[in-house]
C-alpha cells in the first residue's frame, strides 16, 4: 500500500517530465533509471548496515562490492557513462572513487601525450590502481609548504623521492592505505641543489605480484574517521619514502620538464592548464552536492508528510508536520537549493567544456574567472549541503537520529567535502582575492567577464535602489538579479575601500579576511541565483513543470534575501518594508509548493535501495519498518544481553544485599 498516494495525487505538474529536467536530458534519465534499478535488484549490491560492522569487516565488504561492481561493468559491457552511474548508485566510498576521480584526471591533465599513452590504458583496465597523494601531515591547504622531495640524479637519470621529516609523511590520500599500487605524489623538485617548486610524480608503491610495499616505501591506513560506517569504507593512508628511485619520465611533464642533462624548462603548454583539472574536479563536487542534498531532502519531505503531531480537531487526524510553517521554512529552502545546485552544476559542466576548448586554442582569458567561480561554488554548495543534511536530520525529530533513517551516515560521508579539494574558507579567500583584483582593475579599461561581468555596471549598481512596491514584484527576475548584484558589488567595494587604508596589502587582507569571505559568499550566491534564473529562460516542457521550478527559484533567492537581509539593508539597496514584502512573497511560495512537495522529491527518481532510509521509503510505510528493523539490531540477538551476568548481576546482587531487600 502506498501511504503517500494522497500526497502524490495533489501534484500539479508532470512528474515524469520533471524527472527528465532533473536528470539533464531524456537520455540521461533513461540511463540513470535503468542502472539504478539494476543496482537495486542485484543481491551483490545489497545494502548492509555498515554501522554495525567492525572496521576490518567493513573494509573487506567494500573491497568485495567495488570488485563486484567492476566485474558487472565488464560482464554487462557497460559504457563509460553507464559505468559511472553504476558506481554512483552502488554508493560506497571506495578506492575506485579516487582512482577514477583524482588519479586518472591528474595524469590526463598533467601528463604528456606519451605519459598518457603509457599510463592511462593501465589505469582504465585497473591493472594499476592509483591515488592522489598531495596532502602531508604538516600541510594541506598550503601546498607550497609540502616537504617531500624529488631530487634529480643525473648519473642514473632518476628522481629520488624522499620524506625528510615526520610532517612530510603523506597523510589522507584516499585508496592509499591498503589498495593503491601507484600514486601521483606531489613533491618539491630539486635539481643540482636548486628548488623548482611542487610537481607531480607517478610513483609505484606496491608490488603488482604480491601487493607488498616496495623497498623504501612505508604505507598504511590513518585510522578510523568520523562516524562508524560512513567514510570508513575508504582506506585514507599514510605514506613515507626512504630514497625511493623512479625513472625521470615519471615526473608529470606536460607543463614543465626536466631534460636528460638536468635542465628544468617550461614546455609550450602553459602552466594555467593545471587549472583545467581543478575546474573538472570541482564541478563534479558541485554535482555531488545537489545529489547528497536532494537525497536528504527526499527523506525529510516524505517523512514530514507521514509524521503527524498535535492539532487534531473534532477527533480527526493530527496535523502532518509538513503543514507547519516552521517545518516548511526549514525544509523548502533546502528542496529549492537541491534544484539550484543541480542547475549550477550543469552550467559548471558547460563551463569546463568551454574552458577546455579555449585552452586548446591557447585562450586563457576566462581562466581566472572560471577558477574563482568553481572554487567559490565548491565552497558554497558543500557548506550548504553539509548543513542541510544535518537540518534534515533535525526535521525528522528523534527518528532522524537512528541510523536506519539514513541521515547520520549520509552526513558523516558527506561532511568532509567541506575540507577535501580545498578547505571551504581558504577557497572563499581565493575568490575574495579575485574580486579585489577585479575591483582594482575597473578603471583600467579591462572588461570584467562571465560571472563577474556585473562589476562592469558598478556605477549604476552603487546608486541603484530597489523599486519593489508589492510582494509579487519580488517575482521579477530583473529585480532579483539587480538586488543580488547591488549587494555583491557594494560588499566588494566596501572591502576594497577598507583594504586601501592599509600600507601593507597582505596585512590588510589578513585583518579584513572575515569581511572578504562574506563578500565572496555574496558573489557566489549571485552566481547560483542567476544560473537558476537562466535555466528558467529555457524551453521546459511538461504540464506545470516550469511553474514549479519558478516557485522553487523564488524560494531559493527569497530565502537567501531574508537570511542575509542585514547585507541588503546595510548596503541601502532595500528598505525594511521591501525586505518584509520579500518575506511575504516567500511564505506565499511555500503555500504554492506544499501540495507538490512529495512529487518534487519523487522527481529525483531515487530507488529505496539508493536512499537507504526507512523514513524516506517510497511507500511511506514507516512505522512497521522501523519496528521490524529494531529487532534486527545485534543487541537484540538474545533476550539477556552478553555481559549482563558478568558485570551487571554482581553489582545488582551487592545492592540487594546492602538494601536488605
Ligand atoms: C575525507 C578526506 C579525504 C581526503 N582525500 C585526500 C586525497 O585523496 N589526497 C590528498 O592529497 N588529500 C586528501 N585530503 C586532504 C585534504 O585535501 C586537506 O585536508 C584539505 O586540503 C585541507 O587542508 P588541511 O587539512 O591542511 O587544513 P588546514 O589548512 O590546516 O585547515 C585548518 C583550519 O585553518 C583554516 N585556514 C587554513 N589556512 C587559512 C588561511 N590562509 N586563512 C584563513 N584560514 C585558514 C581552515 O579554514 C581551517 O579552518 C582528504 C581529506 C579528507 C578529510
Amino acid at each position: 500500500m502506498d501511504y503517500l498516494a494522497d500526497e502524490r495525487k495533489k501534484a500539479e505538474f508532470d512528474v515524469d517530465e520533471m524527472k527528465i529536467v532533473w536528470a539533464g536530458s531524456r537520455h540521461a534519465f533513461e540511463v540513470s533509471d535503468r542502472i539504478s534499478k539494476l543496482v537495486a535488484n542485484d543481491p551483490g549490491f545489497r545494502k548492509d548496515t555498515r554501522t554495525m560492522l567492525a572496521r576490518k569487516e567493513l573494509f573487506k565488504n567494500t573491497l568485495r562490492k567495488a570488485a563486484y561492481a567492476w566485474k558487472r561493468i565488464h560482464d554487462l559491457h557497460l559504457s563509460e557513462e553507464e559505468a559511472s552511474r553504476l558506481r554512483f548508485y552502488v554508493d560506497e566510498p571506495a578506492y575506485t572513487d579516487l582512482h577514477w576521480g583524482m588519479f586518472v584526471p591528474a595524469i590526463k591533465g598533467q601528463g604528456t601525450d606519451e605519459q598518457q599513452k603509457k599510463w592511462l590504458p593501465l589505469a582504465y583496465k585497473m591493472q594499476i590502481i592509483g591515488c592522489y597523494a598531495q596532502t602531508e601531515l604538516g600541510h594541506g591547504s598550503n601546498v607550497q609548504g609540502l616537504e617531500t622531495t624529488a631530487t634529480f640524479d643525473p648519473q642514473t637519470d632518476e628522481f629520488v623521492i624522499h620524506s625528510p621529516t615526520l610532517t612530510s609523511s603523506k597523510w589522507w590520500p584516499g585508496g592509499l592505505g591498503k589498495v593503491s599500487t601507484h600514486g601521483v605524489v606531489y613533491a618539491r623538485l630539486i635539481i643540482n641543489g636548486e628548488e623548482h617548486g611542487i610537481h607531480g610524480f607517478i610513483v609505484q608503491l606496491r608490488s603488482l605480484e604480491d601487493h607488498l610495499p616496495l623497498p623504501g616505501v612505508t604505507v598504511g591506513d590513518i585510522g578510523m574517521k568520523f562516524g562508524n560506517g560512513a567514510y570508513n569504507t575508504m582506506d585514507n593512508g599514510v605514506l613515507r619514502f626512504d630514497h625511493v628511485r623512479i625513472p625521470r619520465n615519471q615526473m608529470l611533464m606536460r607543463v614543465s620538464q626536466v631534460t636528460r642533462d638536468g635542465k628544468y624548462k617550461q614546455s609550450d603548454v602553459p602552466r594555467q592548464l593545471v587549472y583545467g583539472t581543478m575546474v573538472y574536479v570541482r564541478q563534479t563536487i558541485v554535482a555531488d552536492a545537489s545529489c547528497a542534498l536532494s537525497r536528504a531532502v527526499t527523506i525529510a519531505t516524505r517523512y514530514s508528510a507521514v509524521r503527524r503531531q498535535f492539532g487534531s480537531q473534532n477527533g480527526g487526524p493530527e496535523t502532518q508536520v509538513i503543514d507547519y510553517k516552521t517545518q516548511q521554512n526549514r525544509l523548502f529552502p533546502l528542496l529549492a537549493s537541491a534544484y539550484a545546485f543541480k542547475f549550477v552544476g550543469e552550467w559548471l559542466t558547460w563551463l569546463y567544456n568551454d574552458v577546455t576548448q579555449r585552452l586548446q586554442a591557447s585562450d586563457f582569458s576566462t581562466l581566472p574567472e572560471a577558477h574563482a567561480c568553481t572554487a567559490g561554488l565548491k565552497s558554497l554548495t558543500t557548506t550548504a549541503t553539509a548543513d542541510g543534511i544535518e537540518e534534515c536530520r533535525k526535521l525528522c525529530g528523534g527518528h532522524g537520529y537512528l541510523c536506519s533513517s539514513g541521515l547520520p551516515e549520509l552526513f558523516a560521508v558527506y561532511v568532509p567535502a567541506c575540507t577535501y579539494e580545498g578547505d571551504n574558507t581558504v577557497l572563499l579567500l581565493q575568490v575574495a582575492r579575485f574580486l579585489m583584483k577585479t575591483v582594482s582593475q575597473l578603471g583600467s579599461g579591462k572588461k570584467p567577464l562571465g560571472t563577474i561581468s556585473y562589476m562592469g555596471k558598478i556605477e549604476h549598481l552603487m546608486q541603484s535602489r530597489c523599486t519593489v512596491q508589492k510582494a509579487e514584484d519580488w517575482l521579477k527576475p530583473s529585480q532579483v538579479l539587480e538586488a543580488f548584484e547591488a549587494r555583491a558589488v557594494k560588499m566588494a567595494v566596501s572591502c576594497a575601500k577598507n583594504l586601501s587604508k592599509f600600507t601593507n596589502p597582505e596585512e590588510g587582507f589578513a585583518e579584513l579576511s572575515a569581511d572578504l569571505v562574506e563578500a565572496a559568499v555574496a558573489h557566489c550566491q549571485l552566481i547560483v541565483v542567476s544560473k537558476f534564473i537562466d535555466k528558467l529562460q529555457q524551453d521546459i516542457p511538461g504540464k506545470g513543470v516550469k511553474q514549479q521550478l519558478e516557485a522553487l527559484c523564488g524560494i531559493y533567492y527569497l530565502y537567501l534575501l531574508h537570511k542575509h537581509q542585514g547585507d541588503f539593508l546595510a548596503t541601502s539597496y532595500l528598505t525594511p518594508k521591501q525586505a518584509a514584502l520579500a518575506n511575504d512573497q516567500l511564505r506565499a511560495l511555500y503555500t504554492k509548493v506544499r501540495p507538490n512537495a512529495v512529487a518534487l522529491v519523487d522527481s529525483f527518481n531515487y530507488t529505496d535501495h539508493f536512499l537507504g532510509s526507512i523514513l524516506g521509503c517510497y511507500d511511506g510505510n514507516v512505522y512497521p519498518k522501523l519496528y521490524d528493523a529494531a529487532w534486527k539490531d545485534p543487541l537484540n540477538d538474545s533476550v539477556v544481553p552478553e555481559g549482563y551476568h558478568e558485570y551487571v548481576r554482581p553489582l545488582l546482587k551487592q545492592q540487594l544485599h546492602t538494601a536488605k531487600l
